[in-house]
């Protein structure tokens, strides 16, 4: 059993590929071994989780996940707790691993009630985990909304029932813990997955799973070390193109957070025409006209409150930069203009986009509602169609390119959710370009550590975009 830490990459498993693990697994194992092992590690967590929690129920659905409920009930009788087992189904249609532990449970005499408890000290989520097909509903819902009401905490094994083990979606019950078992589902760290979960433990039932991971949960970034014989120039130069009329705070925001990622120079072309001539407060920052700019050597973030005027550059700036991260008003203006979608699927260098979740519905043509509902699949696609690295941003922020692995990112948290911090995000991402062979690595380094700060962040100080980007770095 290990604790789910954020300081190590994780593979995960979709539902098919721990399908296919389980099934090999079973096949060289003694029948009901697995859901032996399972209820084992269950009944242990719990005790190590809820030390002091007498009255433990255990609320037990109709598939194998509530199997493992029954086998961690047993044991958790003969260590002398108050267990009471609630099955929303019919023991007779139990399948044969969990009809055996049904067996065990009897045979114990651990106390089944027909109705739910109504006061327990610790209650196990065992309603529905990989077979979760559908809605909740009926004796399912009534437990999981019990359940979850209780101020008591839950154990969810495996899945919280009702969460899509691949998407992260579902009305589901909400655990203050998660056991995951036999391998580490993608549906726990994106989309309502986070929320649902509570803080997650993996026990891999004793089987090595030679399955190719479905996704990858990323980990940290690796401290860049800079070279003592350094200069500027050898650290990247980042321009920022953005900031029309009213919204100049994006532009200086991406491009603040570009130096104090550790660029070694960077510019800001604002669209707005009264700008002037310097940033105020920021010396650093080199404000340049767009086409004044050496585009082809250097590291462009287009697009962070560029309206619409950004679009007449983006011909240009699509076919001439070294470097490319493409942001809100720069995502719209591709999504409107099938040219501008070709040159992008053309460009052939190093390219991020980093849309929020309808910005890549317009993108990809389709809804935010179906974006959310398979994050890694959208994000994927739109990879292959844009032929760049996508940053699909939210919770459990999801970055993909055409042929390889898409990861998660495990940092990061609703304080983020405030006006800039995707502009932010976007000179972060810029800045870490240019020092990296690697756009997906950069792009995905430079995610963790953005949500990194945002998880270190002080309490009770107010998490504002310039407060972050102030707060980066990159090495
Ligand atoms: N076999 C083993 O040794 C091991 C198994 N393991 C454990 O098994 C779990 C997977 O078991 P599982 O495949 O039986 O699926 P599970 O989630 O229990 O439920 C499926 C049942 O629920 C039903 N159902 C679904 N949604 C519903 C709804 N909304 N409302 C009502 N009913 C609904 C569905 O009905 P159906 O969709 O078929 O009509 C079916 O009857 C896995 O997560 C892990 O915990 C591990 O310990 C490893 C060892
Ligand atoms: N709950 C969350 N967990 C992790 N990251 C989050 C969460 N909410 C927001 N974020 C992050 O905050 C940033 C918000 O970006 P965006 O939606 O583009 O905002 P803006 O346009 O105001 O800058 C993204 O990096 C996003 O991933
Ligand atoms: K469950």
């Amino acid at each position: 059993m290990l604790k789910v830490t954020f300081d190590r990459p994780w593979p995960l498993h979709g539902t098919a590929a721990t399908r296919r693990i389980e099934q090999e697994a079973a096949a060289s194992l003694p029948a009901h071994a697995l859901m032996e092992r399972a209820g084992l590690a269950v009944a242990r967590l719990a005790l190590a989780i809820a030390p002091h929690a007498h009255r433990v129920w255990v609320a037990c659905g109709p598939g194998n996940n509530g199997g493992d409920g029954l086998e961690a009930a047993v044991h958790l009788h003969r260590w002398g707790k108050a267990v009471t087992v609630t099955l929303a189904g019919s023991p007779d249609k139990l399948p044969p691993d969990a009809a055996n532990a049904w067996r065990k449970c009897r045979e114990a005499g651990v106390p089944v009630a027909d109705a739910l408890p109504s006061a327990w000290d610790l209650g196990i989520d065992a309603l529905l985990g990989l077979g979760s097909s559908r809605p909740l509903e009926d004796a399912l819902a009534a437990a999981a909304g019990r359940m979850s009401a209780s101020a008591s905490p839950v154990l969810a094994i495996d899945l919280p029932s009702g969460l899509n083990a691949d998407t992260g979606n579902g009305q589901s019950v909400r655990a203050a813990h998660t056991v995951s078992l036999l391998t580490l589902k993608p549906g726990l760290f994106t989309g309502a997955g986070r929320d649902a979960a509570g803080e997650l433990w993996f026990d891999d039932l004793g089987v090595q799973a030679a399955e190719a991971p479905t996704a990858q949960l990323a980990g940290p970034a690796p401290v860049r070390v800079r070279a003592h014989a350094s200069h500027k120039g050898l650290n990247g130069d980042v321009a920022v193109i953005g900031g029309a009329p009213g919204m100049a705070g994006a532009a200086v925001l991406a491009a603040t957070s570009a130096l104090c990622g550790g660029a070694g120079r960077v510019f800001l072309a604002p669209l707005d025409t009264g700008f002037g001539a310097a940033v105020p407060g920021w010396p650093e920052l080199m404000v340049r006209a767009w086409d004044a700019l050496p585009l082809e050597s250097i590291s462009v973030a287009c697009g962070c409150g560029g309206g619409d005027a950004v679009a007449a550059m983006l011909p240009a700036v699509l076919s001439r930069a070294k470097w490319l991260v493409l942001d809100a008003d720069a995502l719209n203006a591709i999504a409107a203009d099938a040219s501008l979608q070709e040159t992008l699927r053309r460009r052939g260098r190093p390219t991020v986009l980093t849309p929020h979740p309808l910005e890549a519905a317009r993108l990809l043509g389709t809804s935010t509602a179906q974006v959310q509902g398979d994050r890694l699949r959208a994000a994927q696609e739109l990879g292959e169609r844009s032929k760049a690295v996508v940053v699909l941003k939210g919770s459990g922020t999801v970055i993909a390119a055409p042929g390889t692995t898409p990861s998660i990112n495990p940092t990061g948290n609703g304080r983020l959710a405030t006006g800039g911090t995707g502009d932010v995000l976007a000179g972060l991402v810029a800045a870490a370009l240019p020092v990296s062979s690697d756009a997906l690595q950069a792009a995905a380094h430079a995610v963790y550590r953005h949500g990194k700060a945002a998880d270190d962040w002080p309490a009770g100080e107010p998490l504002t975009a310039g407060a972050l980007a102030r707060r980066l770095h990159l090495d």
